[in-house]
């Protein structure tokens, strides 16, 4: 198994390297040279397993031996173990209404689906680092929740040093806290002046800076990074098979933002897992509503919202689509990578347009849907929601659809994460867990600093241990 790039410049990759260089050098981002096959039997073999050995049948042919099965299977028993997730299922299914499941994907220490991809991910990095007796630099751009999970997953690690840029004042207050008051040695935030955004095209640009990439040993723990798409893959395969994959497929309804979530079961389906139809849901960030509609890419300003996470406009992962919607043709797509970067926008022709709708389709849930949407569930079930989940709920509402066909809506975070927009929809507010129950009272470490490249790498270099070894 190897990797390559998206933008077809970059020398393929094994596993292990994919895992460490986070986005490639081209630009571009990792996927598989070939999707490993999960055929009719693998998916019945699954049914009734724990989830570790889901997630190592899903993840072992991704890996090509890079990484020997006994270790990689020891630490899947330990991610996925009671210790680390408050459900001993992982990623729960519970039912909504006679044809919708909602799948319960924030039971880990940050209570975001993050954590399902980052506890793996922190294992991996230290697995790998110790083999190679390497250290490293994380840095990360964060709407709210991957920071969390990120510093989580890499806090107090000997040989990673993680550097987290979010954007100022434009996450919860929860979210902001769950980074900020994490104040071991090796983890560093940032309040950047601008969009998230602006924090993710700063990590990329960190990136593509190669003697500043080099020099600290620069990796990545956002969705660019391939390992986090392989282990997102799993609880799509987990979900289907319990709700009678092979023999009956499913439909999924995503709250997507960057396009990591929805790429996953893009991959599970890639993998031969009986998907119909992936519903995709916006906030009033419709970007990816829009491109649906009619097939053009085109940026607007980014408008705050109840579900923050989601307030962005260039939706990373979907570069990987595009490669196989241009027949991965590399030179294609960093043409319209190019132009997008250039004038805000791109479009894809027709026949490729088509071809996405077979599969897809986009909807946007603006501000009182998203609420509406929580006081409905609230009501009919009992259950509360998070205002993401909400827009995938929505979503799953107005998709068009076979009404045989299970549809599983992601419960991306816990409600307690947005406790001001679930009380405004609800009337109740929810409490945090007892291992946060006194996040309020703990004490806060973050630097503000301006969008400006060089202040930020400086202060990266200035905390990464890599550069005082390497000194
Ligand atoms: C709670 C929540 N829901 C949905 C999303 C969107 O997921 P993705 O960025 O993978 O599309 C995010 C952020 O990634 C999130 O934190
Ligand atoms: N919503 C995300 C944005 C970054 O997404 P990622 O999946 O690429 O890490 C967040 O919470 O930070």
């Amino acid at each position: 198994m190897k990797y390559i790039s998206t933008r077809g410049q970059a020398p393929a990759l094994p596993f292990d390297e994919v895992l460490l260089a986070g986005l490639a050098r081209d630009g571009g981002l990792y996927v598989p040279d070939a999707w490993p096959a999960l055929g009719p039997d693998a998916l019945r073999a699954l049914r009734g397993r724990p989830y570790d050995e889901v997630a190592a049948a899903v993840m072992l042919p991704f890996l090509g031996g890079r990484i020997a099965e006994a270790d990689f299977r020891r630490l899947l028993a330990d991610t996925y173990g009671p210790s680390v997730f408050a459900h001993r299922a992982v990623t729960p299914l519970v039912q909504l209404d006679q044809r919708t499941w909602l799948m319960e994907l924030f039971h880990g220490p940050t209570l975001a689906f993050k954590d399902v991809a980052l506890q793996l991910l922190g294992r991996l990095f230290d697995h790998v680092l110790a083999v190679r007796g390497e250290r490293m630099t994380v840095v990360g751009a964060t709407s709210g929740d991957t920071g969390s999970a990120a510093i989580e997953a890499c806090r107090d690690r000997e040989r990673v040093d993680i550097v987290i840029l979010h954007p100022h004042g434009r996450t919860s207050a929860v979210q902001r806290r769950q980074m900020t008051t994490v104040l071991s040695p090796n983890v560093h935030n940032v309040a950047l002046q601008g969009t998230f955004d602006d924090c993710q095209d700063a990590v990329k640009a960190m990136f593509n800076d190669a003697a500043f990439r080099d020099g600290l040993h620069l990796s990545a723990v956002n969705s660019i990074n391939w390992a986090r798409i392989m282990a997102q893959i799993v609880y799509y395969v987990a979900a289907a098979v319990a709700l009678g994959a092979p023999d009956r497929p499913v439909a999924f309804a995503v709250p997507t933002g960057n396009f990591g979530n929805v790429y996953a079961a893009y991959a599970a389906r890639a993998m031969g897992v009986p998907v119909a139809k992936l519903i995709v849901g916006s906030n009033a960030n419709d970007i990816l509503a829009r491109f649906f509609a009619s097939g053009r890419m085109e940026t607007r300003a980014v408008v705050p919202t109840i579900s923050p996470s989601m307030d962005i406009q260039i939706s990373s992962n979907f570069e990987r689509l595009l490669f196989d919607l241009m027949d991965r043709d590399g030179a294609a797509v960093a043409t319209s990578m190019a132009e997008f970067r250039r004038s805000g926008r791109f479009a894809v022709s027709q026949g490729q347009l088509a071809r996405a709708l077979e599969l897809f389709e986009g909807h946007r849930c603006g501000e009182e849907a998203t609420l509406e949407t929580m006081a409905r569930v609230h009501r009919d079930s009992g259950l509360l929601i998070d205002p993401h989940t909400a827009v995938g709920v929505a979503a799953a509402q107005a998709a068009d659809l076979d009404p045989s066909v299970p549809v599983v809506s992601l419960a991306c975070a816990h409600p307690a994460k947005f406790p001001d927009a679930v009380e405004k929809a609800t009337g109740v507010r929810p409490g945090l867990p007892r291992h946060l129950a006194d996040l309020f009272e703990r004490e806060e470490r973050v630097t503000v600093l301006p969008n400006d490249l060089g202040t930020l790498q400086d202060f990266v270099r200035a905390r990464s241990r890599v550069t005082a070894g390497a000194a």
